[in-house]
């Protein structure tokens, strides 16, 4: 039976969301590669998205996220805003709950095509990250670069439900250095599940330029979970206050680290690009 897929993206991060309510959907990696793949038959994205029966009272949804490399992960910020809309947009609901691999999240309106959603508490101790040996992540003890390049040094770490790290620079970064760098961190052995590897400028107290080279995906438009580890790395270093502007190339997101209760919450926009159905060969 072909299945029904929705592409979608968060500030030009580009997902192919599937409701798997009535359907299960229990995909290979391969499958997932075959359908992350631009040309050559696929459907093109860099994160594909389930969005499974719920597990728990309370909760519309369990929703589960795997990279364009076929591998899954634990979080997904710009998906979590998408299906906070999808399933507020079904329900006629303006507010949603729904579980995932990390934990429950929530969402809300904030306008036409623009969701808040709350990501939880970081994990800021160093075997939540994970890192192979224990350190203090907020100056972590790591120096690296391309050999042609100037060198990073001395991250931050941060978990959102998947492993982020976040290298302060004086000036932004060029998508050559992003891809360069990130490539090597990404794989470093400080990391045993890899992680996603941001470049933050901190242009004020409540602005943030940030570029990301995710684990799995590589070099994207933006990175949700990336801006709420740039801005809980930045708070936890003095650099910026709760509430700061984190800007892609491709537009801003909005990001607290709340006070209250730990919790970072996120604001954004979610585009729908179209609907289709997936080629029989690679319908799992
Ligand atoms: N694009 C995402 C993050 C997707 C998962 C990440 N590459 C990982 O492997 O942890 C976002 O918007 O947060």
């Amino acid at each position: 039976m072909s299945r029904t897929f929705l592409k979608m993206n968060g500030l030009g991060n580009d997902f192919v969301v599937i409701e798997s309510l009535t359907q299960p959907f229990d995909p290979s990696p391969e499958q997932i590669r075959q359908i992350a793949k631009r040309g050559q038959g696929g459907i093109g994205c860099d994160q594909v998205v389930a969005i499974d029966p719920p597990k728990a009272p309370g909760a519309s949804a369990y929703v589960r996220f795997w990279n364009a490399d076929g591998e899954e992960a634990g979080a997904c910020g710009n998906a979590t805003r998408c299906v906070a809309w999808l399933l507020m947009r079904s329900g006629g609901k303006d507010a949603v709950a729904f579980d995932t691999s990390a934990g429950r999240l929530s969402g809300v309106m904030a306008g036409d095509k623009r969701v808040t959603v709350d990501m939880g508490e970081p994990r800021l101790a160093w075997e939540q990250i994970p890192l192979a040996e224990e350190m203090d992540t907020a100056r972590v003890e790591l120096q690296v670069g391309p050999i042609d390049a100037p060198w990073v040094h001395t991250p931050v770490c941060v978990s959102m439900g998947n492993p982020h790290v976040v290298f302060f620079v004086d000036a932004p970064v060029s998508d050559e250095f992003a891809e360069k760098t990130g490539s090597l961190v990404e794989h470093h052995p400080l990391f045993p599940e890899g992680v996603n590897v941001g470049f933050a400028h901190v242009v004020s107290r409540d602005h943030i330029k940030l570029k990301v080279w995710e684990r799995g995906a590589g070099l994207t438009a933006a990175c949700g979970t990336g801006a709420c580890a740039a801005q809980v790395a930045a708070v936890r270093r003095g650099l910026t206050d709760r509430v700061a502007t984190v800007e892609f190339e491709s537009g801003p997101l909005v990001i607290e680290w709340r006070q209250a209760d730990g919790h970072v919450i996120m604001t954004g926009p979610v585009a729908l690009e179209f609907t289709g159905k997936l080629p029989e060969g690679i319908a799992a």
